[in-house]
């Protein structure tokens, strides 16, 4: 896979981290922290998030799973811009999202995000080839770039990708970086679903975002296709440090990234942490751990099955041990 550079103002990922507007007093390039979404349709109000919490660090990937109706995609919407939420804070890469203006929403998402959709229809667009597609998000920031510097007292923003020549050699080492530079003079409808969504990634990457967020983005791919997609975001977030959040409701995703958050009901339950360990004949081997999360207050979410094996419900005994917390059900089983 091709070394790149993906940096148009020359910065490295190191210091774009550390730049002013850079990420959160604390850090994390998302954070949401009780976030809110309610909808109300017809008088019925449906609590899509319901006090989410959330942080990604810079150069991470995450997977967020979670069944059909969990919020998913309430999130992502929030995340990209597009929604706002009812309550609570998200910060992405120093940028307050409810507190954008249009020209700020504009902005961010034209730099600071770039998204992956389920719906190849929706990354690409189908009369264009692949270069045409990755080169359009980069025309149309040198355009604005262009009208920002004309304007007095208006400093161009990031000159670097000011020529033709320039932006030309970008769309085709993003292609090269995604294996899809053989498919650069097709349409769409010319590739493979695979082809089209590792030129989607390529399209999402071309103004050198911080924040990739993807939704579903192997929804409609076949199994193997699905894990090389995969496996082309894990390379994108390897090479560029681009912070990556991808959705999806397909829980082998989990197998190409080091986290997975869990959503239930609106909120962050359990999180699956990968790591790879060498044991003493030196082979690898690759171990997962789930932990629930616990939030600023210390609420936590019970698994299901845990609810359901010993009839947990209205209330349960706490006890606090030297070492763990203990849960027993209100009355034991055999009282009731
Ligand atoms: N615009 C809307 N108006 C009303 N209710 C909505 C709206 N968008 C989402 N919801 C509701 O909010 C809840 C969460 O939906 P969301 O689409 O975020 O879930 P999801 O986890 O992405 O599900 P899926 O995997 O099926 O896409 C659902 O109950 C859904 O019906």
């Amino acid at each position: 896979m091709t070394v790149l550079d993906l940096d148009d103002d020359g910065a490295t990922d190191a210091s774009r981290r550390g730049a002013p507007g850079g990420p959160g007093q604390d850090g994390g390039e998302i954070l949401c922290r009780d976030l809110v979404r309610i909808f109300a349709t017809d008088g019925v109000e449906v609590q899509a998030l319901q006090g989410l919490n959330l942080r990604v660090e810079p150069g991470e990937i995450v997977a967020v799973v979670g069944a059909s109706g969990s919020g998913k995609s309430t999130l992502l919407t929030i995340l990209s811009g597009l929604d706002t939420p009812t309550g609570g804070t998200a910060t992405v890469a120093g940028t307050d999202l409810l507190a954008m203006g249009p020209k700020e929403r504009v902005a961010y998402q034209r730099h600071t995000v770039g998204f992956v959709w389920q719906q190849t229809s929706r990354n690409l667009l189908p009369y264009l080839t692949a270069r045409e597609n990755v080169l359009l998000p980069l025309e149309l920031a040198a355009g604005s770039r262009r009208t920002r510097a004309r304007r007095p007292g208006v400093a161009p923003m990031r000159p670097a990708l000011a020529t033709r020549s320039d932006r030309a050699r970008r769309v085709d080492d993003l292609l090269d970086l995604l294996e899809v530079g053989h498919v650069a003079g097709r349409r769409p409808a010319e590739m493979s679903g695979g082809q089209q969504q590792r030129v989607a990634i390529a399209v999402a990457m071309a103004n050198s975002p911080r924040v990739l967020l993807a939704d579903e983005p192997t929804g409609e791919l076949d199994e193997a296709t699905s894990v090389e997609v995969l496996e082309a975001m894990r390379g994108v977030n390897r090479e560029t440090g681009v912070t990556t959040l991808v959705v999806t409701h397909d829980p082998t995703v989990s197998e190409h990234v080091a986290r997975t958050v869990q959503i239930r009901d609106g909120r962050t339950s359990t999180e699956t942490l990968r790591r790879t360990e060498t044991d003493e004949h030196g082979r690898a081997r690759h171990v997962s751990e789930e932990f629930a999360v616990l939030d600023r207050v210390g609420r936590l979410q019970l698994p299901e099955e845990f609810l359901t094996s010993l009839d947990l419900k209205d209330r349960v005994r706490l006890a606090l041990e030297p070492d763990h917390v203990g849960v027993w059900p209100h009355e034991p089983k055999e009282d009731r």
